[in-house]
């Protein structure tokens, strides 16, 4: 508001130096292309890696990673991260007795393909967000096709197919959204399978501390065990090597809540992923896969994956379909 002019001896006040934009988010594309930075006025940031739309990092406005990343984690495009949050499409794990997609590797191929940055949006500056720090949130879409995956994949799953994964970075929390079409089209076009998953590794400082609820009284395959039973109704802790398919009793708009030493530090709310994937190594397990370093890191993450990794998500020609989570701190 510009100040009202003086009258007399009165020195005028200077109350607006200039109308200027409200600031935004920076967007940056890095590391020769292969990297998108986001960071928001009020410091959060998160930063992809165009290999597998993988997020590398998340951080809060104080700086405080928010994912956990292996050391040993390859980030040069020969192998899935370790860390952070890699995206599993078409198929979760392996399932030779699901002909279609018998012949692709370990959790598919999106987390092995370079995807294409599609560009960002911000949120509508409004007059209190401008006040407390500009725009709040940035959103940062991915995509990826047939004609973006390798010979090898394109032949392993034959499929006319599009993904568009989003990230939203906002001031309390970070959202990772994917669309799935089959782009075939007509008497031609041909239907697919598929299963996704959100696969996001959360940095804890000490597992033995850590708590989860909303999994309570619900029914899950035991990946360890080798079996599928109910959950207690009490919250789980996490005390040996763990690899659990969860599909909560509360469906996906009941929050599934990480705690460290009592105080919330997570709240994961899901749209039309009704699978929770709970896994962490432990030590043996650790021990075993080369790029999980140090050795001691399962003490400080778990893995909670929000999916759809229970049976199969049918598209027909030009169907589409659209899952997401929202994580706050
Ligand atoms: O080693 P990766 O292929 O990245 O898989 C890591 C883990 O992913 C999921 O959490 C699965 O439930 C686990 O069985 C698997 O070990």
């Amino acid at each position: 508001m510009a100040s009202k002019a003086s009258s007399k001896k009165t020195p005028p006040t200077l109350t607006v130096s200039s109308p200027g934009l409200p600031p935004q988010p920076q967007v940056n594309i890095t590391h020769g292309n292969s990297r998108i930075s986001a960071v928001l006025p009020t410091g959060e940031s998160v930063e992809i890696m165009l290999y597998g739309a993988t997020i590398l990092s998340w951080k809060d406005t104080a700086g405080n990673e928010k994912l956990w990343l292996s050391e040993g984690a390859k980030l040069d495009g020969s192998k899935a991260v370790r860390g952070g949050v890699p995206l599993v499409f078409p198929v979760f794990g392996t399932d030779a007795s699901h002909t279609e997609t018998s012949k692709l590797p370990q959790h598919g191929f999106a987390r092995t393909t370079r995807w294409e940055f599609l560009g960002k949006s911000t949120s509508e500056s409004s007059a209190v967000s401008s006040m407390d720090g500009g725009d709040n949130s940035v959103k940062l879409d991915f995509g990826l096709s047939h004609s973006n995956l390798s010979a090898e994949a394109r032949a392993a799953w034959p499929y006319d197919f599009g993904l568009i994964y989003s990230v939203t970075l906002s001031r309390d929390g970070l959202a990772t959204s994917i669309v799935v079409r089959n782009e075939s089209e007509g008497e031609s076009g041909k239907g697919f399978e598929f299963q996704t998953l959100m696969h996001t590794y959360l940095r804890v400082n000490d597992i033995a501390d850590v708590s989860v609820e909303g999994l309570e009284s619900s029914p899950y395959i035991d990946k360890v065990a080798v079996k599928t039973t109910t959950s207690p109704a009490e919250k789980l802790s996490i005390t040996s090597k763990t690899d659990r398919v969860y599909t909560p009793a509360g469906g996906p708009s009941k929050p599934v809540v990480v705690s460290e030493a009592g105080k919330k530090k997570f709240s994961i709310v899901r749209d039309n992923l009704n699978e929770v994937v709970v896994w962490n190594p432990w030590k043996d397990g650790a021990e075993e896969i080369g790029d999980f370093t140090p050795k001691t890191g399962f003490k400080n993450m778990i893995c909670v994956e929000a999916g759809a990794v229970k049976g199969w998500q049918k598209l027909e020609a030009g169907e589409t379909w659209e899952g997401g989570q929202i994580i706050n701190c």
